[in-house]
């Protein structure tokens, strides 16, 4: 059941902390409340069985509270299983700043996020996510060495976003394979939802492949530079999920595939970078599955980023990370495999993979202790 969290009467109802769907056994929320720099910002900690929770920060004028702490619980969680399925010693954290990142975001905000950040101790880690960028991680870098993805000039990665790209044309090229068999993209129709860090060069990609994309995005500047560099086609509808496609790409914000899209759909894959695409995973996982739609899991195909910033803190070595983020393409075929093999959603089949992997590490921290 995907959660109404719009109204208040439902909040109240509800146990407003603990009780709302989108806790899932959480370990720790941090609430960060700064009067001077006008922070607000909510760090969710889900799981830190197989390390400590390392997940970006999203700036993002959300509606109201309840909407950005219930996103820092989904992206959380989210990051729980996509490091666990990528096989990296990591757990699942994320964090959300509220907020208009293009007007509201100063360098003293972001080094007082860094110092909640620093308060925790190593138990969470962060990186850029939405609205933000490696000069906002360099900020926080001044005050907590618990960050990654600042500028490879400071001795960083760098920008995580090409490399998740990567990893998703590689997620999306095992998709089609499974599909159509044969991985090839060429004159493939192409929709992607979102031309921000990781859209672009996903665009890059399936352009030189030949694919006829079409780019979709709020920000009218975006849309006009990333067409005119790769020669991709603006989408000048109102409603692209109605639109004939062979492949969906969100490549924007969460839950694009919902109770309104989904019926409308008429791709035949769905493959992008967006975290939480899915608003309900069960039923919408379900609807897709009996129309016949291939779902590559968000949180496996998009883990490039975060192999990335992992080998940051691992000491950085490019060509393992795109080895590791090329591995994405037989992960996923695994995973196609699995669900239809055992008539589960994509979605559930990589979810028992990162899952097994957590219980057994539980287990194995268990009876040393005992
Ligand atoms: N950057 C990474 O390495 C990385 C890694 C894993 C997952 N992700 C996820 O991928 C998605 C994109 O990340 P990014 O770093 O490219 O972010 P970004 O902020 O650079 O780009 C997002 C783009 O989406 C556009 N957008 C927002 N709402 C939209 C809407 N309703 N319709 C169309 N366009 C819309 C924005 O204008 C922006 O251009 C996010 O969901 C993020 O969580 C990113």
């Amino acid at each position: 059941m995907s959660q109404d969290y719009t109204t208040l009467e439902k909040i109240i109802n509800q146990d407003p902390v603990f009780g709302q769907l989108s806790f899932n056994d959480h370990e720790q929320v941090v609430f960060c409340n700064d009067k001077d720099t006008g922070l607000k910002a909510i760090i969710s900690i889900h799981n830190t069985v197989l390390g400590p929770a390392l997940g970006g920060t999203r700036m993002w004028n959300y509606d109201n509270e309840w909407s950005a702490l219930n996103d820092a619980l989904r992206l959380s969680r989210g990051m729980t299983y996509k490091s666990a399925i990528t096989g990296l010693n990591l757990g699942g954290g994320k964090a959300v700043i509220i907020g208009d990142a293009k007007t509201q975001k100063t360098p003293e905000m972001m080094r007082k996020f860094g110092e909640f950040v620093h308060s925790l101790s190593g138990k969470y880690i962060t990186a850029e996510d939405v609205g933000m960028n490696t000069e906002d991680m360099d900020l926080v870098r001044e005050v907590t060495p618990y960050v990654t993805g600042i500028s490879e000039s400071k001795g960083g990665s760098g920008n995580p976003s090409p490399i998740t790209a990567y990893g998703v044309f590689m997620g999306m090229k095992a998709a089609a394979q499974f599909k159509y068999g044969s991985d090839v993209l060429e004159d493939k129709v192409i929709y992607v939802e979102g031309v921000g860090h990781v859209g672009e060069t996903l665009v890059e990609y399936l352009t030189e492949e030949g694919a006829k994309v079409v780019i979709a995005d709020i920000n009218r500047e975006r849309l006009e530079e990333v067409s005119s560099k790769y020669r991709a086609t603006i989408y000048q509808g109102a409603d692209l999920h109605s639109e004939p496609m062979d492949i969906y790409a969100p490549c924007a914000l969460g839950a694009t595939i919902n109770d309104n899209s989904i019926n409308k759909l008429q791709a035949q894959i769905i493959a992008g970078a967006a975290n939480n695409q899915l608003a309900d995973e069960a039923k919408h996982g379900m609807l897709l599955q009996q129309r016949g739609i291939v779902y590559a899991p968000d949180f496996l195909i998009n883990a490039g980023g975060i192999i990335n910033v992992f080998a940051e803190l691992e000491g950085y070595d490019r060509s393992e990370i795109m080895r590791k983020t090329e591995n994405i393409y037989t992960t996923t075929i695994e995973i196609l495999k699995k669900a239809a093999d055992n008539g589960v959603t994509t979605h559930t089949a990589a979810l028992q993979i990162a899952q097994a992997r957590i219980d057994a590490r539980r287990a194995e921290h268990s009876s040393q202790s005992h």
